[in-house]
């Protein structure tokens, strides 16, 4: 069964904007029906506005030559009626923002993208940069939602509004109306010409965005090892060379938006002084009335300045476009199938049959046909080659992703039938890298159990030689793990992962070299927490020093996706196979090592 989730790339073609109405829609889930209204209410605010101003034209009629009083009120009232009317409705339809309707949306639509994080395979998760997460939820999800009625408003104000007037001109004289009616769609093109750029040009702007946040995050979370490598100098000038990027992707931006802008101003510019021309001869033959074509010139007057930036608001509509894009991307990856009936494993042996697997951004399969069997409460290692596959074994237990073939089996039950949190629950890791949270010691080892009590959290902190160096520290549980920053060593660190297994007391282990880069004191304090650990559990151990794990009760060596050797630590040696080389080459380096220290 292939489980490649594939994360669906940003569309690259222009959406049509019914589309993005639907896109939007969906993207301001259980507020869809008050954003739907506000947008209609955006409309029917501009078209009322649009009527009043054509109010403009009969009340001209009745004050020029004469002022008529009888005759021009009624017009006065129903202008102000009108007006009134659009305002209430603008205000009413701009409560999607002021009623908090979309500050709820926003949170709902993070909460919704930080589930779905839970849920998708952790595959596809790794294959994304931290920033680029990060920016989805913050960053593309506040463009979608706070921008979206200011600019329907300023929208409809530019085309809807003087749309109604031209109809409304045509009652009055229709060869005006008509030359108003032919100056507006002149936008119509200009916009649909411009509109690819945009679009292009906002997606651009989002992916740089996307990756200078990356970049950011990652150079800020990386300084101490830029530093302790001296080559802080370096990145800095990587970071340097994504900010140039960034700006050259906002100068593109700029030149592609001001240009249009500054047409489309100079095109408005050449329809008023055609409406005033034309006018201006109807006038003069006779055949205009001269308080209509003062009517006209305050409106048209008026209309300029929003029609000349219509596509200035075009490209925010790109923005929130190139932003619902990457929103959509993130909730499209599909969690990983699960096989039903679901169960629970009874005992925790371990098997892997004709396991075949291949990252999806990888050409070659990682692991071809593996086949091992883990019997319960034994001890393996996986030794091998860096690059041969052994921490990909353990992901695939841990379900980051699904074999494209053969299948995985805890207690005869495959994985892929036990409920995600039942599997979670199974399975303790303790990395090589430890990532304590900024939060209290107690809480960094309740997490494993957040229904232990501080009892028990201490039982379990005791159990793996934590309690010693957490008692000493300022406010002992207590004490934040930000406040003491890199006060706890490598292998203190260690051991509140360890902590946190034994709470856990699930019944299969994976050590992941939790002791490679530890010195000797370090080590042996982790590893006599390590033996306490796994007594009486399905232990996975990946080794790189073949010493450590001599009393393992079988090794497993695996070499480019294959177990090739399997036996105990004594057999192959007799072997004299591959381990026995591996064994051979570290005991040389090691004695070479002696003599030098000599
Ligand atoms: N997320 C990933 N996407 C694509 N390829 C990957 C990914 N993770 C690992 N690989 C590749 O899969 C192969 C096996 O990697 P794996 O980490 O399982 O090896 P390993 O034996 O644990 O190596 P090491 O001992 O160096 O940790 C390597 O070629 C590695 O580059």
């Amino acid at each position: 069964m292939s489980t490649q989730q594939p994360t669906p790339k940003t569309a690259r073609r222009i959406t049509p904007l019914r589309e993005t109405w639907q896109q939007l829609m969906s993207s301001a889930r259980s507020r869809a029906p008050q954003l739907r209204a506000s947008l209609i209410g955006l409309g029917l605010a501009a078209a009322l506005q649009g009527l009043a101003l054509a109010c403009l034209m009969p009340l001209f009629q009745a004050l020029i030559p004469q002022a008529d009083w009888t005759a021009a009120w009624p017009w006065f009232l129903a202008m102000t009626a009108l007006m009134l009317a659009s305002t209430a409705v603008r205000w009413w339809a701009q409560g999607f923002d002021y009623r908090g309707d979309m500050v709820h949306n926003t949170h709902e639509l993070r909460t919704e993208l930080g589930e779905q994080l839970r849920r998708i395979p952790l595959e596809v998760l790794q294959d994304k940069r931290t920033g680029a997460v990060n920016a989805t939820l913050l960053g593309n999800v506040d463009e979608t939602l706070s921008y979206i009625l200011t600019v329907a408003n300023m929208m409809t104000t530019a085309l809807v509004t003087p749309v109604v007037v031209a109809l409304a001109a045509l009652w009055f004289d229709w060869r005006m109306g008509l030359i108003l009616l032919l100056v507006f769609p002149l936008l119509i093109p200009l916009y649909r010409w411009r509109r690819p750029a945009f679009g292009r040009g906002m997606r651009m702007l989002a992916d740089a965005n996307e990756r200078t946040s990356s970049d950011i995050l990652e150079y800020a979370q990386g300084l101490p090892v830029l530093r302790s490598a001296c080559c802080v100098g370096e990145h800095a000038v990587a970071l340097q060379a994504s900010f140039k990027h960034l700006e050259m992707i906002q100068t593109i931006g700029q030149k592609k938006g001001a240009k249009p802008n500054l047409v489309l101003a100079t095109v408005m510019e050449l329809a008023i002084l055609l409406v005033v021309f034309a006018g201006t001869l109807l006038v003069v033959q006779g055949s205009l009335d001269v308080a209509i074509l003062a009517a006209l010139m305050v409106i048209v007057v008026r209309f300029a300045e929003p029609l000349a930036t219509f596509v200035l608001y075009a490209k925010v509509i790109d923005l929130i476009e190139a932003a619902l894009g990457k929103i959509n991307a993130l909730l499209a990856v599909a969690p990983l199938p699960q096989q039903s009936p679901e169960q629970m494993p009874k005992t925790f042996e371990v098997a892997f049959a004709g396991v075949r697997f291949g990252y999806a951004s990888a050409g070659q399969p990682t692991l071809r046909d593996l086949d091992a069997h883990l019997p319960a409460r034994s001890l393996t290692a996986l030794v091998g080659p860096s690059g041969s596959g052994k921490t990909t074994v353990t992901r695939l237990l841990m379900r980051h992703a699904d074999p494209q073939a053969g299948a995985i089996t805890i207690g005869g039950v495959d994985i892929r039938a036990i409920a995600p949190e039942q599997l979670n629950a199974l399975i303790s890791v303790v990395f090589q890298d430890v990532y304590l949270f900024d939060d209290t010691i107690l809480a960094n080892i309740r997490m494993a159990r957040p229904d232990a009590s501080d009892a028990e959290v201490e039982a379990a902190a005791r159990a793996a030689h934590c309690h010693e160096f957490v008692t000493r520290l300022p406010e002992g549980y207590a004490t934040r793990v930000g406040d003491i920053g890199g006060r706890l060593s490598g292998g203190e660190r260690q051991r509140i992962s360890i902590a946190r297994a034994m709470l856990k007391n699930a019944p299969i282990v994976i050590l992941d070299e939790p002791t490679a880069a530890l010195d000797t004191e370090s080590e042996v304090a982790v590893q006599t927490a390590i033996d306490a650990l796994v007594r009486e559990r399905t232990v996975i151990v990946i080794a790189h020093r073949l010493s450590t794990i001599a009393a393992a009760d079988q090794i497993l060596v695996i070499d480019d996706g294959q177990v090739v050797e399997a036996g105990r630590h004594a057999d192959l040696l007799s072997c004299k196979g591959r381990y026995a080389r591996m064994w051979q080459a570290q005991q040389s380096a090691k004695n070479w090592h002696a003599r030098q220290d000599r």
